[in-house]
């Protein structure tokens, strides 16, 4: 398939990386559009500032009001100025309510357009997005968006709300400290504007490392979901050593990324506890000289109640709101504005004629892309696995090529599975691997086993004990076994997809162990119980295993398949395969058209008949018997072992290989399988089999 650990790696980090690369990033991109965007609302910010100065007032007054009522009325004895004052701080405590509610109608006024256009920022995406991937439209990316949204939003509000109660709180605070002694200022400023300017050199690298630490975040995501999807195909090509070493260096960037982030916020934790604690200790400390200069002690009792009540834990409000929301802010607003993923909406040319949006042409096909055509779409084309579908039927492939029909197709990846031919983009055969030709003129054996064991751990007990088989060429082998007896197991040796634990195995007479992916391709093809087709022509499919063939011979496999019906309903053979509205049975009868197409000398079938009827399933391994080449299917009904030359009945040491007859006569197994399924009931289960095997090593 196509999905590459390099892939999601470079798709997620090419924006952090510019961010992070001058620190800059995010804001030079934020700041234009935001400017813009306050620059069309001027009288908000004006109107917005009003309402603070009058809530300030209020909050002044209702405090002059009772000081007043207490020093001039009520402790003078003047009962009535003491009410009449009181009462002034009444009427500022029911104005706060209007005063509050201006604040927050002008608080809308900023916050909701921006919501509004981030919405429809969001909805243009998805839109672009769901049109880029018919039938694959992210459906949870719209709900993260519009969190998103909602997170930008909450975050603006809490932002503004904030820098107007700093700005109005500070200027008070100052204001009372000058008003108080002007040498106050002089040891409380210092301190105070050190920590700040070290608070917003931090914010541009902070927001950079933010954004990087959430990139590699989501790049390893991205990575560990997709390697859980493609984990049968990279079992299939053994690429884990890959995979895994890809996913250890994400594993690194998200470390490394985080340390970042945690350097960052220590530097902001060190100009917060300058900006908010230091200002007190110097006062403290500058008491006597401020002393000797005529501050008195309720001047310096003031000023440490300014500082401790009002301009100190604004500073800290202010520091932590644009830290945390800040920074959140600009992140979030840099990826919802960011151009480079709205395809649609930035470029107005794809816009049809009535302002819709067209399709991108590699949306231009009906739904149901395989998941390869839909990550190559996604730009995850660049191939890391190296295949050759040749090994696990029809599609996992890591590369992507369009087809003559335009429409995206698997195709190999270079420099591992065989040249691609650049003129037609079609796989062809390792030219160094032996040809069909030359296996089938040199080996006297098509598949040899000797002495083969296979233990899937150090300890424990092998799945296939020193299993000796010989295969002539041109031969029909069928293999039976209980469930979980290694019949599978059996094929992914042969197939050269596993190595055996001891032992040997030959294909055409050369060891598979080793070889590359696209030497095995040229060796054999393996089709599994699943069977895959990908989004392109029925052509395309049928002929991936080899694109040279011509419509003759592809006519003829239609026709040996009975497949003419099928290829009819999805409009010949340059119709349109839509992998999600095929049966299973459909899907298995165009991938055995597509392995009896191939100029491989092996097929080796894992119960990839599984899904079709008893006459279909006769009808396709008959046909690929006729086909010149070994046949090696594992059978799931007596039908089909019956057709084979020759049956292997793998039953843990016990194995025997024989005609119908001769297993009949040697396989107790054997014997009891065929009861079984005459009668359909379920065969032996294979531990319980293996523990006799095991048992009778013993005894
Ligand atoms: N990758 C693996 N790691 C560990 N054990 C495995 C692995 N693959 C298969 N096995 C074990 O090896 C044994 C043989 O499995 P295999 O799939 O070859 O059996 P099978 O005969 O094909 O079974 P079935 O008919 O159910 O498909 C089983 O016990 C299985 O659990």
């Amino acid at each position: 398939m196509t999905y590459t650990a390099g892939g999601p790696t470079q798709a997620t980090t090419d924006g952090p990386t510019e961010a992070t690369a001058d620190g800059t990033g995010a804001l030079r991109r934020v700041v234009p559009p935001a400017r813009r965007y306050l620059a069309r609302r001027k009288g908000v910010p004006a109107r917005l500032a009003l309402w603070s100065a009058a809530e300030a007032g209020q909050t002044f007054v209702v405090g002059y009001g009772v000081a007043h009522a207490v020093d001039r009325g009520f402790l003078a004895g003047d009962t009535r100025q003491g009410l009449l004052w009181l009462a002034v701080a009444a009427v500022a405590v029911l104005l706060g309510a209007p005063v509050i509610r201006g604040v927050f109608a002008e608080l809308a006024g900023l916050t909701e357009p921006l919501r509004d256009g981030l919405v429809r920022c969001a909805v243009d995406r998805s839109m672009a997005e769901a049109l880029a991937r018919p039938g694959g439209a992210d459906r949870a990316a719209v709900s993260r968006l519009t969190n998103q949204v909602e997170i930008a939003r909450d975050s603006f509000a809490g932002l503004v709300l904030t820098l107007r109660s700093f700005v109005f709180t500070a200027a008070g605070a100052l204001l009372g400290l000058l008003s108080l002694h002007t040498a106050l200022l002089v040891v409380v400023v210092p301190p105070l504007l050190a920590g700040l300017v070290l608070f917003l050199a931090t914010l541009r690298p902070m927001a950079a490392a933010q954004r990087s630490a959430l990139a590699a975040d989501e790049a390893l995501g991205d990575h560990a979901a997709r390697t859980r999807a493609a984990l049968r195909d990279i079992t299939a090509f053994g690429t884990a050593p890959e995979t895994e070493r890809q996913g250890a260096s994400l594993v690194a960037d998200a470390a490394t990324t985080a340390r970042a982030l945690a350097r960052w916020a220590a530097v902001r934790t060190a100009a917060l506890g300058i900006a908010g604690h230091l200002p007190v200790l110097a006062l403290l400390v500058a008491v006597p000289w401020l002393r000797g200069r005529g501050v008195t002690a309720g001047a310096l009792l003031g000023a440490f109640t300014y500082l401790v009540q009002s301009l100190l834990p604004a500073v800290h409000t202010l520091m932590t709101a644009l830290g945390a929301a800040g920074s959140r802010l600009l992140v979030v607003l840099d990826r919802i504005l960011d151009r480079e993923l709205l395809p649609t909406v930035a470029r107005p040319a794809q816009a049809g004629p009535a302002g819709r949006f067209e399709q991108p042409p590699a949306a231009a096909h009906p739904g149901g892309r395989s998941l390869v055509a839909a990550d190559a779409a996604a730009g995850y084309s660049a191939p890391a696995y190296p295949a050759g579908e040749v090994s696990a039927t029809g599609e996992a492939v890591p590369s992507v090529h369009r087809g003559t029909s335009g429409v995206p197709v698997p195709g190999p990846v270079a420099g591992d599975c065989g040249s691609p031919d650049e003129a037609e983009g079609r796989p062809r055969p390792d030219r160094t691997a032996p040809s069909k030709a030359t296996a089938t003129q040199q080996p006297t054996v098509a598949v040899e086993l000797r002495a083969v064991t296979l233990s899937y751990g150090v300890r424990a007990e092998p799945v296939l004990d020193t299993v000796d088989l010989r295969v002539a060429p041109g031969e029909h082998i069928a293999v039976v076994g209980p469930s979980g007896i290694g019949k599978s197991t059996l094929t992914r040796l042969v197939a050269g997809m596993l190595a055996p634990s001891s032992g040997e195995v030959r294909v055409a007479g050369l060891p598979v162990t080793g070889r590359s992916a696209s030497q095995l391709a040229a060796l054999r093809v393996l089709l599994p119980q699943q069977a895959y087709v990908f989004a392109g022509t029925v052509a395309e499919n049928l002929t991936y295993l080899r694109p040279d063939a011509c419509p003759d011979d592809i006519n003829a496999t239609v026709r040996s398949l009975a497949l003419g019906s099928l290829v009819a309903r999805l409009g010949g053979l340059d119709g349109l395969v839509p992998p999600d509205e095929l049966s299973q049975g459909e899907r298995q009868l165009l991938a055995l058209a597509r392995a009896h197409l191939s100029v491989a000398p092996l097929l080796l079938l894992d119960e990839a008949t599984c899904h079709l009827d008893p006459a279909s399933e006769a009808q396709a391994e008959e046909a690929l018997a006729r086909r010149p080449g070994t046949l090696l299917v594992v059978a799931h009904r007596l039908s089909s072992a019956l057709r084979a030359d020759r049956i292997l009945v793998l039953d843990g040491r016990r194995t025997v290989c024989g005609t119908h007859r001769e297993v009949l006569a040697r396989s107790s197994l054997y014997r009891d399988l065929t009861g079984h399924w005459n009668s359909g009931r379920a065969p032996r289960p294979a531990t319980a089999a293996r523990t006799a095997a095991g048992d009778a090593r013993r005894t």
